[in-house]
């Protein structure tokens, strides 16, 4: 497959970035405009200004970012789409607690594009502009530990710098908050010395070509919960299932991982991930010294205008040695009446709450096999036409978490996962992505994820238990989950 942003030659980004500080003029007048606004309003106003770049290569871009510290980065990816965005630096955060987050989200981002000053270069009327990037935890009421002390029941960011690919264009948005008393010309500076800083620091990299094999890292690894223990809870689990307690539970484990030869590179990580899964939604969200990151074929929502695109996937199987191996085990999958049973209740919830939020659902009466690198899984897209006074915030507030990461019914599984889980989640199967000015979005569940700090990263996997799941099966399962981020942070296992 092309991967055009992977593939592009690295000399586009520095030829699209020189273009792009020749726009001094145009950002120190939206910063001018937007300081007078702070005047009259009594308020700091968001100015951004988007601009046309030739496109580029967002791996290297990341790499570029992450050197030059500028700030935190954000990452997200569809390979398969030829789509990337890479952010750097925070100009605006929404921060939220509790069972309001998406409410006060939403309140939180209308806010801020009433008053905001945007400006996009003719080119780019349909790509770039302001964007928020961030995600949602999993469980806001179960108490939080000191592994996800620094990621909030929801958290959305508008980077400072950011940059949005596509196949055969690119964009690149400045975002700044701007008050009365700024020095605008000073502001200007010092966005175009930063440009000037991306634009020699990417040459720099260039020259040291991005190489997919990475080093060969050492890596230990450990259960968080002995295997014994957390079989003990799946069986827990499938008791209470066949007692009539509810349907279905997803019961989630972490390990731990240490990489004796120092800091994990984590662009070298995302361009393992982009290749390997080209169909999965590749993201990464840094917060202070530690960056959430992973690959997760599954989707919670895309809305584009009033469309919304979602999908049910449960029901889990390896990949074969062999062609014949492959198709055959495909073929089990399909007619595994367990793993049909674990993917309708999915579908169903699904349905049942899109009836409130959209005019139109359309979907297949029957699951298809989505091909992954390392697994089978069962997959039934759906489709919906948003009611026009229903928000994408809002259609996540209902969506998550699905019967593929909760359970059913929800509220019943999510107190057996309280009680028993013994796993704290934090943003591990909530939910990240991206939604602009326009009310378009995506947002992701976030699945074959690590949260990783210098040469540690936590990672996690769970899996769906129905009345006929079988606990040390269920463990291996959640193996073959593990291999996505083992591989991607450098195991060759
Ligand atoms: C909870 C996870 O996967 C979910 C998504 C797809 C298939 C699943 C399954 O077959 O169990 C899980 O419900 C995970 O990867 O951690």
């Amino acid at each position: 497959m092309d991967i055009v942003f992977i593939d592009t030659p690295e000399t586009s980004d520095v030829a699209g970035l020189w273009s792009a500080y020749q726009h001094r003029e145009q950002l120190l007048t939206i910063l001018r405009q937007a300081s007078q606004k702070a005047a009259m309003l009594h308020h700091k106003v968001l100015a951004s200004l988007t601009l046309p770049l030739a496109s580029g290569n967002a791996l290297l871009l990341f790499r570029a970012l992450k050197h030059m510290r500028l700030g935190e980065t954000f990452f997200w990816a569809r390979p398969e789409e030829q789509r990337a965005f890479v952010g750097s630096g925070v100009a605006f955060a929404i921060e939220t607690t509790g069972a309001t987050r998406f409410q006060s989200a939403t309140c939180a981002w209308r806010d801020l594009q009433a008053k905001a000053v945007i400006e996009y270069s003719p080119q780019c009327a349909d790509i770039g502009g302001p964007l928020l990037f961030g995600g949602f935890a999993f469980d806001p009421l179960r108490p939080r530990t000191r592994l996800w002390a620094n990621f909030p029941d929801g958290l959305l960011v508008l980077p400072h710098l950011y940059f949005h690919y596509t196949g055969t264009r690119a964009a690149l948005t400045l975002n700044q908050l701007v008050s009365a008393y700024d020095d605008v010309e000073l502001l200007a500076d010092e966005i175009v010395g930063q440009l000037q800083g991306l634009h020699a620091t990417i040459a720099d990299i260039a020259e040291s070509q991005l190489s997919t094999d990475g080093p060969d890292v050492q890596l230990i690894a450990q259960d968080i919960l002995p295997a014994p223990v957390w079989i003990n809870k799946v069986a827990e689990a499938v008791k209470s299932i066949r007692q009539g307690a509810f349907e279905k539970v997803i019961m989630a484990r972490g390990i731990q991982v240490v990489n004796k030869e120092g800091d994990f590179d984590l662009s070298t990580t995302l361009q393992q991930l982009c290749e390997t899964y080209p169909e999965a939604h590749i993201f990464a969200f840094q917060r202070g010294q530690q960056t959430f990151i992973g690959a997760t074929p599954e989707r919670l929502l895309q809305t584009q205008h009033e469309q919304l695109l979602t999908m049910a996937l449960a029901g889990s199987a390896p990949r074969g040695a062999t062609e014949e191996e492959d198709r055959q085990i495909g073929e089990e999958l399909l007619n595994s009446e367990k793993n049909q049973i674990e993917h309708k209740i999915v579908v169903a919830t699904i349905r049942d709450t899109l009836s409130a939020l959209c005019s139109e659902i359309r979907l297949e009466g029957t699951p298809r096999l989505l091909r992954l690198k390392n697994l089978h899984h069962l997959i039934t897209p759906i489709v919906g036409t948003l009611h026009p006074d229903r928000s994408a915030l809002e259609a996540i507030e209902s969506l998550a978490p699905t019967p593929a990461v909760g359970g059913s019914p929800r509220e019943a599984a999510l107190a057996f996962i309280r009680e028993h889980e013994d796993l704290d989640r934090g943003w591990y199967s909530g939910t990240v992505g991206w939604i602009d000015t326009h009310g378009n979005s995506e947002f992701a569940v976030a699945l074959r994820s690590a949260l990783v700090k210098g040469n540690e990263a936590t990672l996690f996997a769970g899996c769906g238990i129905v009345a006929d799941s079988n606990p040390p099966g269920e463990y291996t399962e959640s193996c073959w989950k593990f291999q996505v981020m083992l591989r991607g942070l450098g195991s060759k296992d």
